[in-house]
């Protein structure tokens, strides 16, 4: 059962890059996830196609129209029964892995872009489920954050990823920064690949991944760390990584 995205949006053309390439590409291409479409604009019924109107209170900029919006939304509930409403600001519950895995298990959703200041409450109040930001800083629209939403969800889909990359742990699935990565050549003027990746001691090898991404986290995200907690093992590899990097 593919997830269904259902996007309103006053610029559909931007959602071409989910479309054309990449793991999202792919996904949307083998039917993984669905990308329906729906600009507020044909949900006007005035000859300016008006979508938006000057702020009761008076203030700078625009605000969205309720009625595009309420057709547009009604239109996609109809396509997409399952489905639930989102709408993506800078006052929403801000995202993270563990909200992105909730996201994944549900068979659809509306995501609703705005632009301008923003969206007349009234349809916040009577037709939206659940507000999202992607995080505490103000974009042009909500175009971005509905991509990245999608993203972030369409990699967790069952097939999304090639087996290879499945079984890469992406860092934040497990709670952790993402240890340090190395390719060819083993020797260049930035310097030389630490031994142990060259080695072919695979215990050895993932025992220093998860030390480099323990140790990693300890000293950029402690914040991560102290919500995700450690098991023995775990502790005992974050210690050996302090121990040789003590100034
Ligand atoms: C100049 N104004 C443009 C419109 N904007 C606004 C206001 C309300 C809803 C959507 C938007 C679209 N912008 C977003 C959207 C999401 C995020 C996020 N963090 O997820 C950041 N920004 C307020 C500011």
């Amino acid at each position: 059962m593919p997830t269904r995205f259902d996007v309103i949006t006053l610029f559909p053309d931007l959602f071409r890059i989910l479309l054309d390439q990449g793991v999202t590409g792919r996904a949307l291409a083998r039917g993984l996830a669905e990308l329906h479409l729906w600009n507020p604009r044909d949900f006007t019924h005035d000859v300016h196609r008006t979508v938006d109107d000057r702020p009761y209170g008076g203030g700078p900029g625009m605000v969205m129209k309720v009625e595009p919006l309420r057709e547009a939304i009604q239109a996609a509930r109809a396509a997409a029964p399952q489905s639930r409403v989102a709408y993506l600001s800078p006052q929403g519950r801000v995202l993270d892995q563990a909200a992105m895995l909730e996201i994944a298990a549900c068979p659809g959703w509306i995501l609703l872009a705005g632009r301008y200041e923003g969206v007349d409450e009234r349809l916040i109040e009577s037709h939206v489920d659940e507000e999202w930001s992607i995080g505490d800083y103000v974009l042009s629209g909500g175009e971005l954050p509905a991509m990245v939403v999608m993203d972030a969800v369409i990699r967790l889909l069952p097939g999304a990823l090639g087996h290879a990359d499945s079984a890469r742990q992406d860092s934040h699935m497990d709670g952790l920064l993402d240890c340090p990565h190395y390719t060819r050549p083993e020797r260049i003027e930035e310097g030389s690949v630490p031994s142990v990746l060259i080695g072919g001691d695979h215990a050895a090898i993932k025992r220093w991944r998860l030390r480099q991404a323990l140790g990693r986290t300890w000293q950029r995200r402690p914040d991560l760390l102290k919500r995700r907690g450690l098991s023995e093992a775990e502790r005992t590899l974050l210690d050996e990584f302090i121990l040789a990097h003590r100034e």
